[in-house]
Protein backbone atom coordinates (compact mmCIF):
# COMPACT_ATOMS: atom_id res chain seq x y z
CA UNK A 1 0.00 0.00 0.00
CA UNK A 2 3.06 1.74 0.02
CA UNK A 3 2.63 3.87 -2.96
CA UNK A 4 -1.29 4.23 -2.38
CA UNK A 5 -0.37 5.92 0.54
CA UNK A 6 1.92 8.21 -1.27
CA UNK A 7 -0.66 9.50 -3.61
CA UNK A 8 -2.96 10.46 -0.34
CA UNK A 9 -1.92 13.91 -0.76
CA UNK A 10 -3.47 14.43 -3.93
CA UNK A 11 -7.03 13.44 -2.38
CA UNK A 12 -6.84 14.72 1.06
CA UNK A 13 -9.07 17.38 0.94
CA UNK A 14 -11.67 14.11 -0.45
CA UNK A 15 -11.07 12.02 1.61
CA UNK A 16 -14.75 11.67 3.27
CA UNK A 17 -15.61 11.13 -0.42
CA UNK A 18 -13.65 7.84 0.54
CA UNK A 19 -15.04 7.09 3.87
CA UNK A 20 -18.74 7.68 2.51
CA UNK A 21 -17.60 5.53 -0.58
CA UNK A 22 -16.72 2.73 1.66
CA UNK A 23 -19.32 3.00 4.23
CA UNK A 24 -22.24 2.83 1.82
CA UNK A 25 -20.71 -0.25 0.19
CA UNK A 26 -20.31 -1.55 3.67
CA UNK A 27 -23.72 -0.32 4.73
CA UNK A 28 -25.02 -2.08 1.44
CA UNK A 29 -23.36 -4.83 2.10
CA UNK A 30 -24.99 -5.90 5.69
CA UNK A 31 -28.39 -4.75 4.47
CA UNK A 32 -27.43 -7.51 1.91
CA UNK A 33 -27.54 -9.89 5.22
CA UNK A 34 -31.35 -9.36 5.66
CA UNK A 35 -32.03 -11.34 2.58
CA UNK A 36 -31.18 -14.38 4.17
CA UNK A 37 -33.01 -13.75 7.20
CA UNK A 38 -35.98 -13.17 5.33
CA UNK A 39 -35.47 -16.31 3.47
CA UNK A 40 -35.16 -18.13 6.87
CA UNK A 41 -38.62 -16.24 8.34
CA UNK A 42 -40.17 -17.03 4.84
CA UNK A 43 -39.52 -21.10 5.33
CA UNK A 44 -39.57 -21.64 9.29
CA UNK A 45 -42.41 -19.15 9.83
CA UNK A 46 -44.57 -18.75 6.63
CA UNK A 47 -44.51 -21.46 4.51
CA UNK A 48 -43.82 -24.47 6.65
CA UNK A 49 -46.17 -23.76 9.68
CA UNK A 50 -48.49 -22.29 6.55
CA UNK A 51 -48.96 -18.78 8.56
CA UNK A 52 -49.47 -16.38 5.47
CA UNK A 53 -50.98 -13.17 7.63
CA UNK A 54 -46.90 -12.08 7.80
CA UNK A 55 -46.16 -12.56 4.31
CA UNK A 56 -47.12 -8.62 3.53
CA UNK A 57 -44.89 -7.63 5.94
CA UNK A 58 -42.04 -10.16 5.08
CA UNK A 59 -43.18 -8.70 1.54
CA UNK A 60 -42.53 -5.09 2.18
CA UNK A 61 -39.68 -5.14 4.26
CA UNK A 62 -37.85 -6.71 0.90
CA UNK A 63 -39.22 -3.91 -1.26
CA UNK A 64 -38.00 -1.39 1.34
CA UNK A 65 -34.75 -3.46 1.39
CA UNK A 66 -34.07 -3.58 -2.13
CA UNK A 67 -34.56 0.41 -2.45
CA UNK A 68 -32.26 1.46 -0.08
CA UNK A 69 -29.67 -0.94 -1.11
CA UNK A 70 -30.51 0.13 -4.78
CA UNK A 71 -29.80 4.14 -2.62
CA UNK A 72 -26.61 2.93 -0.86
CA UNK A 73 -25.29 1.34 -4.05
CA UNK A 74 -25.83 4.68 -5.91
CA UNK A 75 -24.18 6.82 -3.62
CA UNK A 76 -21.20 4.26 -3.17
CA UNK A 77 -21.16 5.09 -6.78
CA UNK A 78 -21.27 8.66 -6.66
CA UNK A 79 -18.55 9.24 -4.34
CA UNK A 80 -16.40 6.98 -5.35
CA UNK A 81 -17.03 8.90 -9.00
CA UNK A 82 -16.24 11.77 -7.44
CA UNK A 83 -12.92 10.98 -5.74
CA UNK A 84 -11.42 9.14 -8.48
CA UNK A 85 -12.30 11.84 -10.97
CA UNK A 86 -10.84 14.31 -8.88
CA UNK A 87 -7.12 12.11 -7.99
CA UNK A 88 -6.93 11.90 -11.42
CA UNK A 89 -7.55 15.56 -12.46
CA UNK A 90 -4.89 16.45 -9.41
CA UNK A 91 -2.41 13.79 -10.50
CA UNK A 92 -2.79 15.18 -14.74
CA UNK A 93 -2.12 18.08 -13.47
CA UNK A 94 0.60 17.23 -11.60
CA UNK A 95 2.31 15.34 -13.47
CA UNK A 96 1.88 17.99 -16.68
CA UNK A 97 3.37 20.85 -14.00
CA UNK A 98 6.19 18.15 -13.32
CA UNK A 99 6.91 17.72 -16.77
CA UNK A 100 7.11 21.51 -17.22
CA UNK A 101 10.03 21.79 -14.86
CA UNK A 102 11.82 18.48 -14.92
CA UNK A 103 15.56 19.88 -16.65
CA UNK A 104 16.65 19.35 -20.01
CA UNK A 105 18.88 16.32 -18.40
CA UNK A 106 15.25 14.22 -17.90
CA UNK A 107 14.05 15.07 -21.37
CA UNK A 108 17.75 13.85 -22.66
CA UNK A 109 16.67 10.15 -22.34
CA UNK A 110 13.20 10.55 -22.02
CA UNK A 111 10.54 8.66 -24.42
CA UNK A 112 7.44 10.83 -25.54
CA UNK A 113 5.49 7.30 -25.64
CA UNK A 114 6.49 5.97 -22.17
CA UNK A 115 5.37 9.53 -20.50
CA UNK A 116 2.13 9.36 -22.73
CA UNK A 117 1.22 5.96 -21.36
CA UNK A 118 2.03 6.94 -17.54
CA UNK A 119 -0.22 9.97 -18.17
CA UNK A 120 -3.53 7.87 -19.88
CA UNK A 121 -2.86 4.21 -19.00
CA UNK A 122 -1.33 4.21 -16.00
CA UNK A 123 -3.58 7.52 -14.29
CA UNK A 124 -6.89 5.27 -15.36
CA UNK A 125 -5.37 2.17 -13.11
CA UNK A 126 -5.38 4.83 -10.12
CA UNK A 127 -8.42 6.34 -10.74
CA UNK A 128 -10.16 3.08 -10.88
CA UNK A 129 -8.95 1.54 -7.82
CA UNK A 130 -9.02 4.69 -5.65
CA UNK A 131 -12.47 5.39 -6.62
CA UNK A 132 -13.83 1.94 -6.52
CA UNK A 133 -11.29 -0.78 -6.30
CA UNK A 134 -10.53 0.02 -2.74
CA UNK A 135 -13.80 0.27 -1.57
CA UNK A 136 -14.36 -3.31 -2.84
CA UNK A 137 -11.35 -4.25 -1.86
CA UNK A 138 -12.40 -3.76 1.75
CA UNK A 139 -15.96 -4.48 0.88
CA UNK A 140 -14.99 -8.44 0.50
CA UNK A 141 -13.44 -8.51 4.11
CA UNK A 142 -17.07 -6.69 5.25
CA UNK A 143 -18.89 -9.39 3.24
CA UNK A 144 -16.49 -12.23 4.68
CA UNK A 145 -17.22 -11.17 8.51
CA UNK A 146 -20.57 -10.03 8.56
CA UNK A 147 -21.42 -13.29 6.55
CA UNK A 148 -19.30 -15.15 8.63
CA UNK A 149 -21.15 -13.55 12.19
CA UNK A 150 -24.50 -14.66 11.07
CA UNK A 151 -23.63 -17.84 9.89
CA UNK A 152 -21.98 -18.39 13.33
CA UNK A 153 -25.30 -17.35 15.03
CA UNK A 154 -27.13 -20.05 13.13
CA UNK A 155 -24.78 -22.70 14.17
CA UNK A 156 -20.97 -22.23 14.84
CA UNK A 157 -20.41 -25.94 14.16
CA UNK A 158 -21.76 -26.43 10.36
CA UNK A 159 -19.74 -22.69 10.17
CA UNK A 160 -16.81 -24.30 10.64
CA UNK A 161 -17.19 -27.04 8.72
CA UNK A 162 -18.35 -25.91 5.62
CA UNK A 163 -15.47 -22.65 5.73
CA UNK A 164 -12.72 -25.82 5.92
CA UNK A 165 -11.03 -24.75 2.61
CA UNK A 166 -11.58 -20.61 2.83
CA UNK A 167 -7.60 -20.96 4.35
CA UNK A 168 -6.33 -22.73 0.51
CA UNK A 169 -8.73 -20.31 -1.34
CA UNK A 170 -6.62 -17.59 0.88
CA UNK A 171 -3.52 -18.96 0.57
CA UNK A 172 -3.70 -19.03 -3.32
CA UNK A 173 -5.29 -15.92 -3.87
CA UNK A 174 -1.93 -14.70 -2.28
CA UNK A 175 -0.09 -16.97 -4.51
CA UNK A 176 -1.67 -15.51 -7.30
CA UNK A 177 -1.24 -11.80 -6.49
CA UNK A 178 2.83 -12.60 -5.74
CA UNK A 179 2.70 -13.64 -9.31
CA UNK A 180 0.40 -11.44 -11.67
CA UNK A 181 2.29 -8.51 -10.05
CA UNK A 182 4.90 -8.75 -12.38
CA UNK A 183 3.51 -10.15 -15.60
CA UNK A 184 1.26 -6.81 -14.85
CA UNK A 185 4.47 -4.51 -14.86
CA UNK A 186 6.40 -6.44 -17.78
CA UNK A 187 3.07 -5.72 -19.33
CA UNK A 188 3.02 -1.86 -19.13
CA UNK A 189 5.98 -2.15 -19.79
CA UNK A 190 5.90 -3.79 -23.07
CA UNK A 191 2.74 -0.93 -23.53
CA UNK A 192 5.24 1.83 -23.35
CA UNK A 193 7.32 0.54 -25.57
CA UNK A 194 4.63 -0.35 -28.21
CA UNK A 195 3.59 3.15 -27.97
CA UNK A 196 6.84 5.04 -27.82
CA UNK A 197 7.53 2.83 -31.42
CA UNK A 198 4.00 4.44 -32.53
CA UNK A 199 4.86 7.84 -31.37
CA UNK A 200 8.46 7.97 -33.01
CA UNK A 201 7.07 6.82 -36.34
CA UNK A 202 4.55 9.46 -36.63
CA UNK A 203 7.11 12.08 -35.41
CA UNK A 204 9.83 10.70 -37.68
CA UNK A 205 7.81 9.47 -40.43
CA UNK A 206 9.22 11.84 -43.32
CA UNK A 207 12.76 10.32 -42.09
CA UNK A 208 11.06 6.85 -42.17
CA UNK A 209 9.89 7.27 -45.86
CA UNK A 210 12.94 8.73 -47.07
CA UNK A 211 15.00 6.16 -46.15
CA UNK A 212 12.10 3.11 -47.69
CA UNK A 213 12.37 1.37 -43.79
CA UNK A 214 8.80 1.27 -43.85
CA UNK A 215 9.46 -2.58 -43.65
CA UNK A 216 11.92 -2.20 -41.01
CA UNK A 217 9.53 -0.11 -38.83
CA UNK A 218 6.80 -2.54 -39.53
CA UNK A 219 9.21 -5.59 -38.11
CA UNK A 220 10.57 -3.17 -35.38
CA UNK A 221 6.62 -2.91 -34.36
CA UNK A 222 5.63 -6.19 -34.80
CA UNK A 223 8.36 -7.87 -32.50
CA UNK A 224 7.55 -5.11 -29.51
CA UNK A 225 3.53 -6.00 -30.30
CA UNK A 226 4.39 -9.91 -30.04
CA UNK A 227 6.33 -8.90 -26.56
CA UNK A 228 3.15 -7.27 -25.62
CA UNK A 229 1.07 -10.14 -26.65
CA UNK A 230 3.59 -12.92 -24.63
CA UNK A 231 3.03 -10.75 -21.67
CA UNK A 232 -0.55 -10.56 -22.07
CA UNK A 233 -0.27 -14.60 -22.98
CA UNK A 234 1.41 -14.84 -19.60
CA UNK A 235 -1.30 -13.48 -17.68
CA UNK A 236 -3.89 -15.04 -19.28
CA UNK A 237 -2.53 -17.99 -18.77
CA UNK A 238 -2.21 -17.52 -14.96
CA UNK A 239 -5.54 -16.26 -14.54
CA UNK A 240 -6.70 -19.53 -16.75
CA UNK A 241 -4.77 -21.33 -14.27
CA UNK A 242 -6.18 -19.55 -10.92
CA UNK A 243 -10.18 -19.60 -11.71
CA UNK A 244 -10.98 -23.58 -12.59
CA UNK A 245 -8.81 -24.27 -9.07
CA UNK A 246 -11.01 -21.12 -7.12
CA UNK A 247 -14.09 -23.06 -8.56
CA UNK A 248 -12.97 -26.49 -7.33
CA UNK A 249 -12.14 -25.09 -4.25
CA UNK A 250 -15.97 -23.10 -3.79
CA UNK A 251 -17.45 -26.05 -4.83
CA UNK A 252 -16.17 -28.03 -2.39
CA UNK A 253 -17.57 -25.89 0.39
CA UNK A 254 -21.28 -26.16 -1.28
CA UNK A 255 -21.01 -29.92 -1.14
CA UNK A 256 -19.80 -29.41 2.21
CA UNK A 257 -22.91 -27.86 3.65
CA UNK A 258 -24.86 -29.29 1.77
CA UNK A 259 -23.64 -33.08 3.40
CA UNK A 260 -23.60 -31.76 6.56
CA UNK A 261 -26.37 -29.27 6.57
CA UNK A 262 -28.61 -31.64 4.49
CA UNK A 263 -28.18 -34.77 7.41
CA UNK A 264 -28.72 -32.00 10.26
CA UNK A 265 -31.90 -30.76 8.50
CA UNK A 266 -33.21 -35.10 8.32
CA UNK A 267 -32.01 -35.20 12.33
CA UNK A 268 -33.56 -31.68 12.91
CA UNK A 269 -30.55 -30.53 14.23
CA UNK A 270 -31.09 -27.04 11.97
CA UNK A 271 -34.47 -25.70 10.22
CA UNK A 272 -34.96 -25.97 6.73
CA UNK A 273 -35.00 -22.16 7.18
CA UNK A 274 -31.99 -22.30 8.66
CA UNK A 275 -30.08 -24.48 6.17
CA UNK A 276 -31.66 -22.12 2.70
CA UNK A 277 -30.35 -19.42 4.72
CA UNK A 278 -26.77 -21.04 5.38
CA UNK A 279 -26.85 -21.75 1.60
CA UNK A 280 -27.60 -17.77 0.32
CA UNK A 281 -25.31 -16.73 3.17
CA UNK A 282 -22.19 -19.25 2.09
CA UNK A 283 -21.89 -16.93 -1.09
CA UNK A 284 -21.52 -13.80 0.96
CA UNK A 285 -17.80 -15.61 1.66
CA UNK A 286 -17.15 -17.86 -1.85
CA UNK A 287 -18.50 -14.54 -3.60
CA UNK A 288 -15.43 -12.23 -2.13
CA UNK A 289 -13.12 -15.46 -2.80
CA UNK A 290 -14.07 -15.95 -6.22
CA UNK A 291 -13.93 -11.81 -6.96
CA UNK A 292 -10.40 -11.27 -5.20
CA UNK A 293 -8.34 -12.55 -7.76
CA UNK A 294 -10.00 -9.52 -9.74
CA UNK A 295 -9.55 -7.05 -7.04
CA UNK A 296 -6.10 -8.03 -6.38
CA UNK A 297 -5.06 -7.72 -9.85
CA UNK A 298 -6.89 -4.41 -9.98
CA UNK A 299 -4.80 -3.44 -6.92
CA UNK A 300 -1.63 -4.76 -7.83
CA UNK A 301 -2.17 -3.00 -11.63
CA UNK A 302 -2.59 0.13 -9.62
CA UNK A 303 0.15 -0.37 -7.45
CA UNK A 304 2.36 -0.83 -10.22
CA UNK A 305 0.51 2.40 -12.10
CA UNK A 306 0.87 4.12 -8.99
CA UNK A 307 4.56 3.94 -8.72
CA UNK A 308 5.32 4.62 -12.31
CA UNK A 309 3.11 8.05 -11.83
CA UNK A 310 5.67 8.38 -8.51
CA UNK A 311 8.32 7.98 -9.88
CA UNK A 312 7.37 10.58 -12.54
CA UNK A 313 6.45 13.06 -9.48
CA UNK A 314 9.80 12.59 -7.54
CA UNK A 315 11.94 12.70 -10.47
CA UNK A 316 14.62 15.29 -9.38
CA UNK A 317 14.87 18.72 -11.11
CA UNK A 318 18.81 19.40 -11.36
CA UNK A 319 17.91 22.86 -11.90
CA UNK A 320 15.80 24.60 -9.74
CA UNK A 321 15.85 27.68 -7.71
CA UNK A 322 17.98 28.58 -4.71
CA UNK A 323 16.14 29.25 -1.51
CA UNK A 324 18.04 32.47 -2.04
CA UNK A 325 18.09 32.81 -5.94
CA UNK A 326 17.22 36.46 -6.76
CA UNK A 327 14.14 37.44 -9.44
CA UNK A 328 15.89 39.80 -12.83
CA UNK A 329 13.52 42.87 -13.25
CA UNK A 330 13.37 43.53 -16.96
CA UNK A 331 13.57 46.78 -16.29
CA UNK A 332 17.22 46.86 -14.59
CA UNK A 333 18.40 44.16 -16.47
CA UNK A 334 21.88 45.34 -18.41
CA UNK A 335 22.77 42.38 -20.39
CA UNK A 336 26.47 41.60 -18.98
CA UNK A 337 27.05 38.64 -19.69
CA UNK A 338 30.44 36.42 -17.98
CA UNK A 339 31.63 33.07 -18.33
CA UNK A 340 34.25 32.49 -15.67
CA UNK A 341 36.50 29.32 -17.08
CA UNK A 342 33.86 27.32 -17.07
CA UNK A 343 33.48 23.53 -17.64
CA UNK A 344 30.91 21.07 -18.54
CA UNK A 345 30.53 17.41 -19.02
CA UNK A 346 27.02 15.69 -19.68
CA UNK A 347 26.58 13.09 -17.50
CA UNK A 348 29.59 10.97 -16.96
CA UNK A 349 30.80 12.06 -21.04
CA UNK A 350 34.43 14.16 -21.62
CA UNK A 351 33.48 17.22 -21.22
CA UNK A 352 31.66 18.95 -23.66
CA UNK A 353 33.32 22.53 -23.14
CA UNK A 354 36.36 23.15 -21.28
CA UNK A 355 37.49 26.11 -19.54
CA UNK A 356 35.05 29.06 -21.38
CA UNK A 357 36.01 32.46 -20.29
CA UNK A 358 34.66 35.32 -22.11
CA UNK A 359 32.81 38.67 -21.17
CA UNK A 360 30.19 40.52 -23.50
CA UNK A 361 29.33 43.66 -21.69
CA UNK A 362 25.58 45.22 -22.77
CA UNK A 363 25.13 45.21 -26.76
CA UNK A 364 27.79 43.65 -27.40
CA UNK A 365 27.91 40.44 -30.42
CA UNK A 366 29.46 37.46 -29.56
CA UNK A 367 29.53 35.42 -32.70
CA UNK A 368 30.94 31.24 -32.29
CA UNK A 369 32.10 29.45 -34.73
CA UNK A 370 33.45 25.56 -34.90
CA UNK A 371 33.33 22.22 -36.43
CA UNK A 372 30.15 19.99 -35.44
CA UNK A 373 30.11 18.93 -31.69
CA UNK A 374 32.88 21.04 -30.77
CA UNK A 375 30.99 22.52 -28.04
CA UNK A 376 28.93 25.63 -29.91
CA UNK A 377 25.51 24.90 -28.54
CA UNK A 378 26.37 23.61 -25.33
CA UNK A 379 27.62 26.99 -24.44
CA UNK A 380 24.23 28.72 -25.23
CA UNK A 381 22.80 26.03 -23.08
CA UNK A 382 24.60 26.74 -20.39
CA UNK A 383 24.05 30.47 -20.43
CA UNK A 384 20.19 29.41 -20.29
CA UNK A 385 20.62 27.40 -17.62
CA UNK A 386 19.49 24.00 -19.09
CA UNK A 387 22.67 22.30 -17.36
CA UNK A 388 24.50 23.92 -14.57
CA UNK A 389 28.10 24.02 -14.92
CA UNK A 390 30.94 21.73 -13.41
CA UNK A 391 33.64 24.34 -12.40
CA UNK A 392 33.24 27.74 -13.13
CA UNK A 393 30.53 30.70 -13.41
CA UNK A 394 28.39 32.03 -15.45
CA UNK A 395 27.34 35.98 -14.53
CA UNK A 396 24.85 37.92 -15.60
CA UNK A 397 25.29 41.91 -14.45
CA UNK A 398 27.79 40.21 -12.07
CA UNK A 399 25.46 37.77 -10.73
CA UNK A 400 26.05 33.72 -10.70
CA UNK A 401 22.98 32.69 -12.57
CA UNK A 402 22.68 29.98 -10.21
CA UNK A 403 21.39 32.60 -7.85
CA UNK A 404 19.19 33.91 -10.04
CA UNK A 405 15.17 32.23 -10.29
CA UNK A 406 15.45 30.10 -13.70
CA UNK A 407 12.20 32.05 -14.74
CA UNK A 408 13.56 35.15 -14.76
CA UNK A 409 16.80 34.19 -16.05
CA UNK A 410 15.06 32.65 -18.91
CA UNK A 411 12.43 35.75 -19.39
CA UNK A 412 15.52 37.76 -20.56
CA UNK A 413 16.59 35.48 -22.98
CA UNK A 414 15.21 34.41 -26.66
CA UNK A 415 16.38 31.98 -28.30
CA UNK A 416 16.23 30.59 -32.01
CA UNK A 417 17.50 27.62 -32.90
CA UNK A 418 18.18 25.29 -35.93
CA UNK A 419 15.18 22.96 -35.45
CA UNK A 420 12.00 25.31 -35.16
CA UNK A 421 9.40 23.99 -33.17
CA UNK A 422 5.92 25.35 -33.58
CA UNK A 423 3.19 24.93 -31.69
CA UNK A 424 -0.53 23.37 -34.01
CA UNK A 425 -2.07 26.66 -33.62
CA UNK A 426 -1.88 29.95 -36.05
CA UNK A 427 0.66 31.74 -36.90
CA UNK A 428 -0.15 34.90 -34.55
CA UNK A 429 -0.29 32.71 -31.75
CA UNK A 430 2.97 31.43 -32.76
CA UNK A 431 4.98 34.41 -33.41
CA UNK A 432 3.09 35.96 -29.87
CA UNK A 433 3.84 32.50 -27.76
CA UNK A 434 4.03 32.89 -24.28
CA UNK A 435 3.88 36.63 -24.31
CA UNK A 436 0.40 38.12 -23.04
CA UNK A 437 -1.11 41.45 -24.25
CA UNK A 438 0.48 41.55 -27.36
CA UNK A 439 -0.98 44.06 -30.31
CA UNK A 440 -1.53 42.47 -33.93
CA UNK A 441 0.96 45.77 -34.82
CA UNK A 442 3.64 44.76 -32.94
CA UNK A 443 3.67 40.93 -34.33
CA UNK A 444 3.47 42.05 -37.99
CA UNK A 445 6.63 44.81 -36.87
CA UNK A 446 8.26 41.31 -36.09
CA UNK A 447 7.56 39.49 -38.59
CA UNK A 448 8.56 42.13 -41.08
CA UNK A 449 11.80 42.35 -39.37
CA UNK A 450 12.22 38.40 -39.27
CA UNK A 451 11.42 39.08 -43.37
CA UNK A 452 8.09 36.55 -42.60
CA UNK A 453 5.47 38.76 -43.39
CA UNK A 454 5.54 38.73 -46.78
CA UNK A 455 5.16 34.60 -47.12
CA UNK A 456 2.24 34.98 -44.20
CA UNK A 457 0.41 37.52 -46.06
CA UNK A 458 0.13 34.66 -49.00
CA UNK A 459 -0.91 32.03 -46.63
CA UNK A 460 -5.16 31.56 -47.31
CA UNK A 461 -5.97 32.81 -43.57
CA UNK A 462 -2.92 35.61 -43.47
CA UNK A 463 -2.19 35.64 -39.38
CA UNK A 464 -5.01 33.65 -38.77
CA UNK A 465 -3.38 30.51 -40.76
CA UNK A 466 -3.71 27.47 -38.57
CA UNK A 467 0.11 25.44 -38.82
CA UNK A 468 -0.07 21.89 -38.47
CA UNK A 469 1.45 19.83 -35.81
CA UNK A 470 5.17 20.94 -35.89
CA UNK A 471 4.58 23.68 -38.55
CA UNK A 472 3.67 21.13 -41.07
CA UNK A 473 2.90 22.77 -44.33
CA UNK A 474 5.69 25.16 -44.08
CA UNK A 475 9.53 25.28 -45.38
CA UNK A 476 12.29 24.86 -43.12
CA UNK A 477 13.20 28.54 -44.11
CA UNK A 478 9.66 29.83 -42.72
CA UNK A 479 9.15 28.14 -40.16
CA UNK A 480 12.66 29.64 -39.42
CA UNK A 481 11.78 33.30 -40.13
CA UNK A 482 8.81 32.75 -37.73
CA UNK A 483 10.50 31.22 -34.84
CA UNK A 484 12.73 34.63 -35.61
CA UNK A 485 9.74 36.78 -35.37
CA UNK A 486 8.89 35.12 -32.32
CA UNK A 487 12.27 35.64 -30.39
CA UNK A 488 12.27 38.95 -31.89
CA UNK A 489 8.46 40.17 -30.51
CA UNK A 490 9.94 38.68 -26.71
CA UNK A 491 12.63 41.79 -26.63
CA UNK A 492 14.85 40.42 -24.55
CA UNK A 493 18.11 41.48 -23.01
CA UNK A 494 19.88 38.90 -24.69
CA UNK A 495 19.29 37.07 -28.15
CA UNK A 496 20.60 33.97 -28.87
CA UNK A 497 20.69 32.82 -32.74
CA UNK A 498 22.07 29.24 -32.40
CA UNK A 499 22.29 28.22 -36.43
CA UNK A 500 19.40 30.73 -36.69
CA UNK A 501 19.71 31.12 -40.21
CA UNK A 502 21.05 28.37 -41.80
CA UNK A 503 17.31 27.15 -43.05
CA UNK A 504 17.27 30.30 -45.02
CA UNK A 505 19.19 31.38 -48.48
CA UNK A 506 21.97 33.90 -48.27
CA UNK A 507 19.90 36.91 -49.21
CA UNK A 508 17.28 36.33 -46.74
CA UNK A 509 19.96 36.19 -44.32
CA UNK A 510 21.14 38.87 -45.17
CA UNK A 511 18.19 40.63 -44.88
CA UNK A 512 17.17 39.32 -41.79
CA UNK A 513 20.79 40.41 -40.17
CA UNK A 514 20.01 44.22 -41.27
CA UNK A 515 16.53 43.59 -39.26
CA UNK A 516 18.39 42.87 -36.14
CA UNK A 517 21.45 45.11 -36.30
CA UNK A 518 17.97 47.34 -35.76
CA UNK A 519 16.47 45.49 -32.90
CA UNK A 520 19.48 44.73 -31.56
CA UNK A 521 21.01 47.43 -29.98
CA UNK A 522 21.65 47.65 -26.76
CA UNK A 523 20.93 43.90 -26.56
CA UNK A 524 23.66 41.20 -26.18
CA UNK A 525 23.59 38.43 -28.72
CA UNK A 526 24.82 35.44 -29.07
CA UNK A 527 25.44 34.31 -32.99
CA UNK A 528 26.33 30.70 -33.59
CA UNK A 529 26.75 30.28 -37.27
CA UNK A 530 28.81 28.10 -39.96
CA UNK A 531 28.84 30.98 -42.57
CA UNK A 532 31.48 33.67 -41.44
CA UNK A 533 29.00 36.14 -42.99
CA UNK A 534 26.94 35.99 -40.49
CA UNK A 535 29.84 36.46 -37.64
CA UNK A 536 32.20 39.25 -39.60
CA UNK A 537 29.75 42.13 -37.97
CA UNK A 538 30.40 40.39 -34.31
CA UNK A 539 32.83 42.37 -31.57
CA UNK A 540 34.61 39.24 -30.70
CA UNK A 541 34.28 35.77 -32.09
CA UNK A 542 35.49 32.84 -30.42
CA UNK A 543 36.47 29.80 -32.44
CA UNK A 544 36.39 26.21 -30.87
CA UNK A 545 37.73 22.91 -31.31
CA UNK A 546 36.93 20.11 -29.25
CA UNK A 547 35.25 22.40 -26.17
CA UNK A 548 38.05 24.88 -26.08
CA UNK A 549 38.34 28.14 -27.61
CA UNK A 550 41.64 27.85 -29.89
CA UNK A 551 41.30 31.43 -31.07
CA UNK A 552 39.31 34.82 -30.48
CA UNK A 553 39.44 38.30 -32.10
CA UNK A 554 37.39 40.63 -34.73
CA UNK A 555 36.85 38.98 -37.98
CA UNK A 556 39.55 41.56 -39.29
CA UNK A 557 42.19 40.26 -36.81
CA UNK A 558 40.99 36.57 -37.16
CA UNK A 559 41.47 36.43 -41.34
CA UNK A 560 45.04 38.08 -40.70
CA UNK A 561 46.31 35.29 -38.24
CA UNK A 562 46.81 31.69 -40.16
CA UNK A 563 44.33 29.60 -37.91
CA UNK A 564 41.32 27.59 -38.37
CA UNK A 565 39.07 30.74 -38.94
CA UNK A 566 41.39 31.97 -41.49
CA UNK A 567 41.05 28.25 -42.97
CA UNK A 568 36.94 28.19 -42.70
CA UNK A 569 37.05 32.00 -44.18
CA UNK A 570 39.43 30.94 -47.18
CA UNK A 571 37.23 28.01 -47.73
CA UNK A 572 33.67 29.84 -47.88
CA UNK A 573 34.64 32.65 -49.66
CA UNK A 574 37.09 30.89 -52.11
CA UNK A 575 35.64 32.08 -55.06
CA UNK A 576 35.96 35.83 -54.07
CA UNK A 577 39.56 35.84 -53.07
CA UNK A 578 39.91 34.11 -56.41
CA UNK A 579 38.79 36.92 -58.16
CA UNK A 580 40.17 39.85 -56.16
CA UNK A 581 43.84 37.98 -56.58
CA UNK A 582 42.89 37.53 -60.04
CA UNK A 583 42.11 41.03 -60.43
CA UNK A 584 45.31 42.04 -58.46
CA UNK A 585 47.74 39.63 -60.68
CA UNK A 586 46.13 41.10 -63.82
CA UNK A 587 46.88 45.18 -62.52
CA UNK A 588 50.34 44.12 -61.57
N1 LIG B 1 22.12 16.29 -24.43
C1 LIG B 1 23.35 15.77 -24.56
N2 LIG B 1 23.68 14.66 -23.86
C2 LIG B 1 24.93 14.15 -23.98
N3 LIG B 1 25.89 14.66 -24.76
C3 LIG B 1 25.61 15.76 -25.49
C4 LIG B 1 24.32 16.37 -25.44
N4 LIG B 1 24.31 17.45 -26.26
C5 LIG B 1 25.55 17.50 -26.80
N5 LIG B 1 26.32 16.50 -26.35
C6 LIG B 1 27.74 16.26 -26.68
O1 LIG B 1 28.48 17.40 -26.33
C7 LIG B 1 29.42 17.75 -27.31
C8 LIG B 1 29.19 19.19 -27.80
O2 LIG B 1 27.92 19.23 -28.42
P1 LIG B 1 27.28 20.59 -28.96
O3 LIG B 1 25.87 20.29 -29.30
O4 LIG B 1 27.56 21.67 -28.00
O5 LIG B 1 28.14 20.82 -30.28
P2 LIG B 1 27.93 21.91 -31.43
O6 LIG B 1 29.26 22.57 -31.59
O7 LIG B 1 26.78 22.79 -31.15
O8 LIG B 1 27.63 20.96 -32.66
P3 LIG B 1 26.71 21.24 -33.96
O9 LIG B 1 27.38 22.29 -34.78
O10 LIG B 1 26.75 19.90 -34.64
O11 LIG B 1 25.36 21.61 -33.47
C9 LIG B 1 29.28 16.70 -28.41
O12 LIG B 1 30.28 15.73 -28.21
C10 LIG B 1 27.91 16.11 -28.18
O13 LIG B 1 27.90 14.74 -28.52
Amino acid sequence: MNVLRQLQRYYKEKMSFLLLSVLCLAAATALGLVYPNLLRKLIDEVIVPKQFDTLPVLALTLIAVVILKAGLLFLHGFFGGRLGNYLAYRLRNACYEKLQFLSFRYYDTAKTGDLMSRLTGDLEAIRNFIGFGFAQLLNLFFMVLFGSMMMMSINWQLTLISLITIPILTFVALRFESKIHPAFQEMRLALSSLTTAVQENITGVRTVKSFAREPFEVDKFALRNGRYQENQVNAAALWARYFPFMELLASACIIILLGVGGTLVIRKALSLGELVAFFSLIWYIINPMWSIGFHINNYTQSKASGERVMELLQQHVDVHDEPEAVLLESQNVKGHVTFDHVTFAYGNKMPAVVDIHLDAPPGTVIGILGGTGSGKSTIIQLLMRAYDVNQGAIKIDGIDIRNIKVQSLRSQISAVFQETFLFSSSIRGNIAYGLKDVSMDDVIRAAQLAKAHEFIMELPEGYDTVVGERGMGLSGGQKQRIAIARALLKNPKILILDDATSAVDMETEHEIQAGFQEVMQGRTTFIIAHRISSLRHADEILVLNEGRIVQRGTHEQLTNIPGPYQDVYRIQYADHLTRVSGKAGGQV
